[in-house]
């Protein structure tokens, strides 16, 4: 279970002009009740699949069938980018340690998410097609820059295994449409859905993410079961029930978060103290910023990795404008590591008999405090542990709230206009008639 501490999250200006938590809470009954039923409406039309994910029995078993077959390929290279690829390697990074220490014999999973030239290139000079299965991951089954990647790779299997190549390609893209979904009813590639309205940043709970942890060989179950628990009050059968809502941690973490864009708080710290999850917190970058940045409005997501990032972003923290609130995710319960022995030298007397461990404890507390200390409104997010089912509720716990956050903003926290225009320059760029508009604002740019 996690736990959220809200002792030094009212402070700062919320202190000054919000209301108290209780308060604000009280405040936002009217909202809750708009809420719930959008709630209401969004779960029954199927608009929120990472709720209450519908589709778990039917990926269990499609899954459990195949990890078999995955398993005997040493090299699993992800082709994909945005939420087709920050899941995964939070699941790689957090859960799978083992591929970046010393003496490891595989399985190795490589994400390619970039269009990186050289990266694309070591993978198809140095891998061995026999021993390696490719999976490009989409949702659209249409972005350029994995699709660029699995034109390459395609045609690398292809060269050196014309029979078998397809066997050596798993899709995971929407079910019906895209180019991908051709590719894999062309040429007879088997392949996973990414269900209908699972897009990318939501996407970990489903084949996007599980079937690499299939890959690693990681407890994926537990993971869909953590998601499928925390939000398990909002979608059950009492689906409707405002106190399911009122009581649930996403709802009070969304009005905080809320509350901090009211006054003036435009960027949010997420400070991870789990070392081993680093990675999450691109994963939270996207997942907020392309879920709130809308209108003018949304709150600017700051990845940010405790011990390490206090010797190199912590100054703005703590010092530069007063413009951020931090959401601190934290574990007390990591292996503790290595006893300092007796004899570290007598300035360091203090450290005598205790854990590597116990520093980071106190690092992560000593952060906290000094955020508070200098007036960082500050809620701090506990797991009771770093399995992959605390996992699952961190992150379950975190999409509730984007999507409860970007509802009390009265924008849509499921779509993403405005990276679009970027995409449909570049394509003109290359050459494409179809955006005459994009020309001119390029011309513009250039002259
Ligand atoms: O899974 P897809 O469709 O390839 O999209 C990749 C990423 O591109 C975006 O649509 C943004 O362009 C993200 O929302 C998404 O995660």
């Amino acid at each position: 279970m996690h736990t959220l501490d809200w002792k030094h999250a009212w402070t700062g200006r919320l202190l000054t002009t919000a209301p108290t938590r209780p308060q604000a809470l009280k405040l936002l009954e009217p909202q809750l009740d708009s809420c719930n039923a959008r709630l209401i409406g969004e779960v029954a039309s199927g608009k929120l699949p990472f709720l209450n994910l519908p589709f778990r029995s039917s990926l269990t078993a499609r899954l459990k069938a195949l990890t078999p077959q995955l398993r005997r390929f040493r090299h699993m290279v992800v082709l994909g980018i945005g939420g087709s690829a920050l899941g995964t390697r939070a699941l790689q990074k957090a859960f799978f340690p083992q591929q970046d220490l010393p003496n490891h014999q595989g399985p190795w999973l490589w994400i390619l998410d970039n269009v990186d030239a050289d990266v694309l290139e070591a993978q198809m000079s140095t891998l061995n097609p026999e021993e390696t299965i490719v999976v490009p991951v989409s949702k659209s089954g249409g972005t350029i820059e994995t699709l660029a990647q699995y034109f390459f790779m395609k045609a690398w299997l292809q060269r050196a295994l014309p029979n078998t190549w397809h066997e050596h390609m798993l899709l995971v893209t929407d079910e019906k449409k895209g180019y991908l979904r051709e590719e894999a009813d062309r040429h007879n590639i088997v392949s996973l859905p990414v269900p209908d309205h699972l897009g990318g940043r939501y996407s970990v709970l489903s084949a996007v993410g599980l079937v690499p942890a299939a890959f690693m060989g990681l407890p994926w179950e537990d993971f869909l079961e953590g998601a499928a628990s925390v939000n398990a009050p909002l979608v059950n059968d009492e689906l409707g029930k405002p106190e399911n809502l009122r009581n649930h941690p996403a709802w009070a973490l969304a009005n905080w978060c809320f509350e901090l864009s009211r006054h003036d708080y435009s960027q949010l710290i997420f400070f991870t103290y789990i070392p081993s999850w680093a990675s999450f917190g691109q994963w939270f970058g996207q997942l907020w910023a392309e879920s709130l940045g809308k209108n003018g409005k949304g709150t600017m997501p700051l990845p940010a990795v405790g011990v390490t990032d206090q010797h190199s972003l912590q100054q703005m923290f703590l010092d530069g404008p007063a413009d951020k609130g931090c959401i601190q995710l934290h574990c007390p319960n990591l292996s503790k590591g290595p006893q300092f022995p007796d004899d570290v030298p007598d300035s360091w007397e203090w450290l005598r008999g205790k854990t590597f461990g116990d520093l980071l404890n106190a690092e992560t507390l000593g952060s906290a405090a000094a955020l508070v200390h200098n007036g960082v409104p500050l809620t701090r997010l506990e797991a009771a542990e770093s399995s992959m089912r605390a996992a699952g509720e961190v992150m379950g716990l975190l999409m509730a709230t984007t999507v409860l956050t970007g509802w009390l903003m009265n924008i849509n926290p499921l779509d993403q206009p405005a990276v679009e225009l970027g995409k449909r320059l570049a394509y003109s760029r290359l050459g494409s008639s179809s955006y005459p508009e994009e020309a001119a604002i390029l011309k513009a740019f250039l002259d």
